[in-house]
C-alpha cells in the first residue's frame, strides 16, 4: 500500500500491556502512538477504531485524541525538550520509552493537566513497557516541569542558526517543509505569513461538512440542522453542533469535507455553463469526497460521470461516497496514466476531468498529524513524475474545449507551478488557461484573498480555514487530431 492508501489504520492483534493501571485515554494514546512508529499505522484512522475498542467515554475520547494528535503534530518540538532535559539527543533514547516522554511533555507544556498527574501516569505506563527506565522517565519529565513552556521555547529556540531552523524548531516541522513553505508563500509576496501557517498545521481543524447540491430538501433541511452556519467561502458547505450525528443522518446527502476541497470540485463543475450530456471524468478519485460533489452537480446539470482509481479498495470507497447521490457513476480501476477514454463511452474524449493528484499532502497536515515526520524532500521529485505524467494523460483524454482541473493538497511549488508549468509548456498552443481566480472568486459566498496570479489559485489554512489546496484550470483548445501523444513533444 502506498502512502495514499488507508489500509494502515486497521488495528493489529494488541497483547494488553501488563503492570499499574494506567488512565485508559493515555493508554489508547500511547498504544497509537507506537502502531504509528512501529506499523506506520495513520492515526486518524486507527485513533477512532481504538477509542471505540477502549470503550472510552466522550471526555475520554476527546482527552485520548488531544493527546495522540498534540503529541504527534509537536513531536519535533517535544524531542528538541527531552534532548535538553535527558542530557542526550532523542535518537539516543528507547523509542517506546521516548514515545512515552513525548505524551508526558505534551502534558506538561500544552495541557492543564496537574503536574502530578501527568509524571506519575508516564511513569506507571512506562512501568509497563520498560520498567527498567521509571527512574528515568520520572527524573526527565520531573526537569521539563520545572521549567515553564514560555522559558522552554526560548531554550530551544537558542543558537538556532537561521530562521527556516528556529521556526522549524519552535513549530515543530521539518526544516526542509519549512523551507517549501516559506517558498510558496514567497511567489505570492507573503512570506511574513510563515509563522501563522505553522501555526495553523498545529491546530485541529474543524469538521465540516458539504451538502450535495440540489439533493438534499435545500433550505428546509439545512434550516433544520442545529446550529448550522454556512461555510464563508463554500456555498455548499457548512458546519453544525453535532456533524457526525447530521452526516449519520442524512443518508450520504450530507457528508464531512474541507471547504478548499469543495471550492476545488466546484471550480471545475461550475467554470464554464453546463450543456446536458456532457461527459466529466474524476481521474484520481479515491476516496471519492470530490466525485460525490461533481456526482450531484452533474446531476443537476445533466452530465454524466465517470471516475477513476488506481487502488481498487480506494474505488469501494469511491463507490460508498456517491452512494446518497441518485445517478449512475462508472466508478472503474485503473491506472490514469493509461486512460482510454472510449472504455467509458466517451471516444471523443471528456468535457470536464478532474485531476486531484497524488502528492505529498504538505497543504494537509493539520488533518494528518504525523504525515510531515514521513514525508522526504525526494518523494517531490517522485510525485511530480507521476503529476506529469497523469496531467498529459488528462489532457489528451479531453474532448477539444474540454476543461481540466489540476488541483493539489499541496503548496510545494515543484507540485503546483511546478509541475503545471512543464505541462503547459509540452502541450503549447493547445492549452489556455482559464482564469480560476475569477471563476472561484465568483462561486464563492465571499471574496476570497487570494495572490495576483489569475491563472490558479492558492487556497491556505492560515489564511482561508482551509486545507492548502492548488487549483488550476485549463481548456484544451485543439482539434482532438492534434492531441499530445506518447513522445511529449511540445505543440508548436
Ligand atoms: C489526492 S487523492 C484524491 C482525493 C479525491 N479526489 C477526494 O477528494 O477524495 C489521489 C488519489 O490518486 C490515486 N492514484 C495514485 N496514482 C494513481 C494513478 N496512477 N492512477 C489513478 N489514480 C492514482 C491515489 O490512490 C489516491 O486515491
Amino acid at each position: 500500500m502506498n502512502a495514499q492508501g488507508g489500509d494502515r489504520g486497521a488495528p493489529r492483534r494488541h497483547q494488553p500491556p501488563r503492570g499499574p493501571k494506567v488512565s485508559p485515554a493515555r493508554t489508547v494514546a500511547f498504544d497509537v502512538l507506537e502502531a504509528v512508529r512501529r506499523d506506520e499505522a495513520y492515526a486518524n484512522l486507527l485513533l477512532p477504531a481504538r477509542i471505540r475498542r477502549a470503550r472510552l467515554s466522550t471526555a475520554d475520547a476527546a482527552f485520548a485524541t488531544e493527546l495522540t494528535y498534540g503529541t504527534l503534530r509537536r513531536q519535533g518540538y517535544y524531542d528538541q525538550v527531552l534532548a535538553i532535559a535527558a542530557g542526550r539527543p532523542a535518537e539516543a533514547i528507547d523509542p517506546a520509552v521516548l514515545d512515552v516522554l513525548r505524551l508526558g511533555t505534551h502534558q506538561l507544556l500544552a495541557t492543564r493537566v496537574p503536574t502530578h498527574a501527568a509524571v506519575n501516569e508516564q511513569v506507571d505506563l512506562v512501568r509497563r513497557v520498560a520498567p527498567k527506565a521509571a527512574g528515568f522517565v520520572n527524573a526527565v519529565l520531573r526537569t521539563v516541569s520545572r521549567t515553564d513552556a514560555e522559558a522552554w521555547r526560548a531554550l530551544v529556540a537558542e543558537g538556532a542558526p537561521n530562521e527556516d531552523e528556529r521556526l522549524a524548531r519552535l513549530e515543530s516541522h521539518p526544516v526542509w517543509v519549512v523551507r517549501a513553505l516559506r517558498a510558496a508563500l514567497a511567489r505570492e509576496g507573503r512570506a511574513d505569513e510563515l509563522e501563522a501557517l505553522l501555526q495553523a498545521d498545529n491546530s485541529s481543524p474543524r469538521v465540516n461538512l458539504a451538502v450535495l447540491p440540489g439533493i438534499g430538501d435545500g433550505a428546509d433541511e439545512l434550516g433544520a440542522i442545529d446550529g448550522f452556519a454556512p461555510d464563508r467561502y463554500s456555498p455548499i458547505g457548512g458546519t453544525a453542533e453535532n456533524p457526525i450525528a447530521v452526516v449519520e443522518a442524512a443518508g450520504g446527502r450530507i457528508r464531512v469535507q474541507d471547504e478548499g476541497s469543495q471550492l476545488a470540485a466546484l471550480a471545475l463543475s461550475r467554470a464554464v455553463p453546463v450543456r446536458a450530456g456532457e461527459r466529466w471524468l474524476d481521474l484520481c478519485s479515491g476516496p471519492g469526497g470530490k466525485t460525490a460533489v461533481l456526482a450531484a452537480e452533474a446531476l443537476a446539470g445533466g452530465a454524466v460521470l465517470a471516475a477513476n482509481e488506481v487502488v481498487p479498495a480506494r474505488a469501494d470507497l469511491v463507490r460508498a461516497a456517491i452512494a446518497g447521490v441518485p445517478t449512475q457513476v462508472d466508478v472503474r480501476v485503473g491506472d490514469g496514466r493509461s486512460l482510454d477514454p472510449a472504455a467509458y463511452g466517451a471516444p471523443d474524449g471528456f468535457d470536464r476531468i478532474l485531476l486531484d493528484a497524488p502528492c505529498t499532502g504538505l497543504g494537509a497536515l493539520r488533518r494528518r498529524p504525523e504525515a510531515r515526520w514521513r514525508k522526504r524532500p525526494e518523494d517531490v521529485a517522485e510525485l511530480t513524475l507521476l503529476q506529469g505524467q497523469l496531467l498529459d494523460s488528462a489532457f489528451a483524454a479531453l474532448a477539444p474545449g474540454g476543461v481540466l482541473a489540476y488541483v493539489t493538497c499541496s503548496p510545494h511549488t515543484g507540485e503546483t507551478h511546478g509541475t503545471l508549468g512543464a505541462a503547459l509548456a509540452r502541450w503549447g498552443s493547445m492549452a489556455e488557461q482559464l482564469d480560476t481566480a475569477a471563476i472561484v472568486q465568483d462561486l464563492s459566498r465571499h471574496p476570497l484573498d487570494l495572490a495576483s496570479d489569475p491563472a490558479t489559485v492558492q487556497l491556505w489554512p492560515h489564511r482561508h480555514g482551509t486545507d492548502a489546496m492548488f487549483i488550476a484550470l485549463v481548456r484544451r483548445v485543439a482539434a482532438s487530431a492534434d492531441r499530445p501523444g506518447g513522445d511529449r513533444t511540445p505543440a508548436r
